[in-house]
């Protein structure tokens, strides 16, 4: 259901704008600061054409882009990078054990192998996408084909800045991301944090290449679990929200598929309104509700099914999940 993947990534990207915003609420200002609205409008930064003389590459030999990792979150960043033209399918390398994930890279044209040092041995930069537990196996494995050329990406929950540098040789350049699967559909959350010795160009240059996927944040590596708890995870919240509120309209006798056709669609209409108008959601909120209308019986009702403490605690449970996985 595209709608509802968009509507959840807007609403993520509505609420990781709206926790990254550092504006004052007020009448006056607008909720969402210019530098944190973030809408599908927004315009695609220019081809990367100009890369720092500190990047290990040339203009003239262009980017390859390898994933340790081909399953969900690799391929949703891998479809927002080749799909915008970004990075052109054959300068993308995945490895993976099996064949299960691959043939996804395989249909957008890219290269595969179940190999993860033939990724270090032919990519720039490189995508960490398995899961956190297995991460330091892999490292282990391809650190010694790891060289300061390399310019490595974690895309683990929870693993830190600190525990990758103690998996990976001395002064490698890596940074820790945090995304969504939404950047499959170019509605994404990013946010990133950058290790030691990684340089600023390369947050630059991560950045321009990852704002094709939606929303894309250098912050303290602090903010990172919590973008987790809010986002990486807040999409699988969206879509339970939008899930339960088709299933109010079905028992009332709308038909399955329209419910949740209208329920995303909801959603996504919402979302971009926050986004668009940079309002805080109560102002948005207060313009929906029609003194003894509909709207005000609907939220006292979530208001008695404890909605925001269910939805904070969510974030907060999640983020203190983040923290756990980098003790494993
Ligand atoms: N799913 C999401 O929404 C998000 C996930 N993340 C993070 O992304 C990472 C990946 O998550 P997700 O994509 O959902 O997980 P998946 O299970 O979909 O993909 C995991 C991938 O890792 C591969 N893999 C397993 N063992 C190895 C190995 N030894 N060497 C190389 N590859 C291996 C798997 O191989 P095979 O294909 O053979 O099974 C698979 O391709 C996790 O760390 C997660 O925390 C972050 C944000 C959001
Ligand atoms: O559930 C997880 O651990 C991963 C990280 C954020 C979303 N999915």
């Amino acid at each position: 259901m595209a709608g509802a993947a968009t509507a959840a990534a807007a609403a993520a990207a509505v609420a990781t704008a709206t926790a990254a915003s550092s504006t004052k609420l007020s009448s006056s200002t607008p909720y969402l600061t210019s530098s944190s609205t973030f809408s599908s409008s927004t315009t695609i930064p220019p081809p990367v054409t100009m890369l720092s003389s500190q990047l290990p590459w040339t203009p003239d030999s262009p980017m390859q882009i390898g994933f340790v990792g081909a399953g969900r979150m690799a391929e949703a960043i891998a479809m927002g990078i080749i799909v915008s033209g970004k990075v052109e399918a054959n300068n993308v390398m995945a490895s993976a054990p099996s064949d299960k994930n691959l043939w996804h890279f395989q249909n957008l044209g890219c290269r595969t192998t179940h190999s993860n040092t033939e990724v270090l041995q032919n990519c720039n930069i490189v995508f960490f996408a398995t899961k956190p537990h297995i991460l330091p196996i892999v490292l282990a494995e391809v650190s010694p084909a790891v060289t300061r050329k390399h310019v490595l990406v974690s895309v683990a929950a929870g693993v830190s800045l600190h525990t990758l540098e103690k998996l990976l040789p001395p002064k490698s350049r890596v940074l820790r991301i945090m995304p969504n699967l939404p950047c499959r559909v170019q509605e994404g959350a990013v946010v990133m944090a950058r290790g030691r010795h990684a340089e600023k160009c390369e947050t630059e240059y991560l950045q321009n290449l990852l704002s094709v996927c939606g929303l894309c944040e250098e912050v303290p590596e602090a903010y990172i679990n919590i973008h987790t708890g809010l986002s990486g995870s807040g999409v699988a919240y969206v879509c339970m929200f939008s899930e339960a509120l088709a299933e109010g309209a079905i028992k009332l006798g709308m038909p399955s598929g329209l419910a949740h056709q209208i329920a995303a669609q909801t959603l996504l209409g919402a979302a971009k309104l926050l986004l668009q108008s940079g309002q805080h959601p109560a102002q948005l909120r207060s313009e929906v509700c029609t003194p003894g209308g509909t709207t005000i019986y609907g939220l006292h009702a979530l208001e008695q099914g404890g909605l925001r403490a269910a939805a904070m605690n969510a974030v907060e449970a999640a983020t203190r999940r983040a923290q756990e996985l980098n003790k494993q």
